[in-house]
């Protein structure tokens, strides 16, 4: 007896519904779908004669309309998905390769092995502003035809954080695991440039570093083209360029030299405390030989960096391309987030921003 109870106890929800109808309707339980689907219809074919008629109707249709919304509601998400980088992590989408993953058949999201000659020349010369960074180079490489498959367009991440975040150790270790990286340090630019006795720009350069000052974008944008050409010419597809923009300026001189001819993929932002950043660069100073790396021109990069790119990290993050990471864990525990960001990174690009 007591088991036939509860066997029937799976159809309380039903019985719990049909009660807010009221006593006198009789209509089709929740589950009689084609029963719903007829009742629904007469909503607009037939007039109900009663009250208790027109209530099954609505309660019909509504089942539908409920229904119809929440598929519309999914199939826009996946006909129209949000930019946001959290939708690409977590979005159905992801949760496929999520479980590929698990059984280790999901293709490399990074490519494994070093590069070919992978430029496209033909593509990147009939571009006219990558017609300016191709300029730069003396002798363009050899084409094969399996170069004909790769992008056209460099494929660029900005890495900004503050002064002795580890963006350069971070950078060093993608492109250690990544071989169509390459890592270019507007810093390592200038301070190659400085050191070039026929450099017309080394005083200025070397006065803004030692001021902890951001040299003019004439000057760094310059040297960052001339970076990517050489990378290019080395089957490089993709870019990290560490401390750049460092202001307003910076992004300007980008738009204008490089502009289209680059695809920039959003910003990779190193978020430590001052207080660590200054340890660690007071750490670095005995070995690096920078100019910079002493306390006086370190409080004064702080201070650039505040007024300056800070603001800049800002805008970028309005438009929703920061990939921050928490860098005031240990070397190897932020580059187990900078990992999980290049692949945020990487399916923003493959899903089209
Ligand atoms: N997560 C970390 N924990 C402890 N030390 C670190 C970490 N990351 C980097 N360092 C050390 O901190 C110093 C600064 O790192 P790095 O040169 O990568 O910083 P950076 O952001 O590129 O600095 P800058 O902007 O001045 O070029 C280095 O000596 C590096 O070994
Ligand atoms: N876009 C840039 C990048 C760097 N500089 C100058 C000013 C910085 O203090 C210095 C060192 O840079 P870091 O190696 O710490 O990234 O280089 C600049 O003027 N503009």
């Amino acid at each position: 007896m007591a088991l036939r109870a509860y066997r029937h106890e799976w159809r309380l929800p039903f019985r719990l519904a049909r009660r807010q109808l009221g006593d006198s309707v009789h209509g089709p339980p929740l589950n009689d779908l084609a029963g719903n689907w007829r009742k629904a219809k007469e909503f607009f074919t037939k007039p109900a004669l009663s009250y208790g008629e027109f209530k099954q109707q609505c309660v019909s249709l509504r089942l539908f309309a409920f229904g119809g919304v929440c598929g519309a509601c999914a199939l826009s998400l996946v006909i129209f998905p949000p930019k946001s980088s959290y939708w690409v992590t977590w979005g159905p989408s992801y949760w496929f390769s999520h479980v590929q993953r698990c059984f280790g058949s999901a293709p490399p999201l990074f490519l494994s092995k070093k590069l070919e000659t992978t430029v496209s020349a033909p593509k990147v010369a009939s571009a006219p502003k990558v017609e300016q960074l191709r300029s730069e180079s003396s002798a363009a490489p050899a084409v094969s035809p399996k170069a004909a498959a790769v992008p056209a367009k460099p494929r660029v991440l900005f890495v900004l954080g503050g002064p002795g975040a580890g963006k350069g150790t971070q950078c060093a270790k993608i492109c250690e695991h990544f071989p169509q990286w390459q890592h270019i340090s507007a810093g390592d630019c200038l301070r190659a440039e400085r050191q070039d006795p026929n450099s017309k720009d080394g005083e200025l350069i070397n006065t803004c570093l030692k001021e902890g000052k951001i040299v003019p974008v004439q000057i760094t944008v310059r040297l960052l083209q001339k970076a990517m050409v050489a990378g290019q010419k080395e089957g490089k597809t993709d870019f990290l360029i560490d401390g750049f923009p460092r202001n307003l300026d910076n992004v300007n001189g980008w738009e204008e030299v490089i502009g289209d001819s680059a695809n920039v993929m959003g910003v990779l932002f190193f978020e430590a405390a001052q207080s660590e950043m200054e340890k660690r660069l007071l750490g670095r100073s005995e070995t690096s030989g920078r100019v910079d790396d002493n306390l006086e021109s370190i409080r004064k990069r702080f201070a650039t960096y505040e007024k300056e790119t800070r603001p800049i990290v800002e805008k970028y993050r309005d438009k929703e391309m920061v990939f921050s990471v928490d860098a005031m864990q240990s070397i190897e525990s932020v580059w187990s987030h900078t990992l999980a960001k290049l692949r945020q990174v990487e399916s923003i690009a493959k899903f089209g921003q």
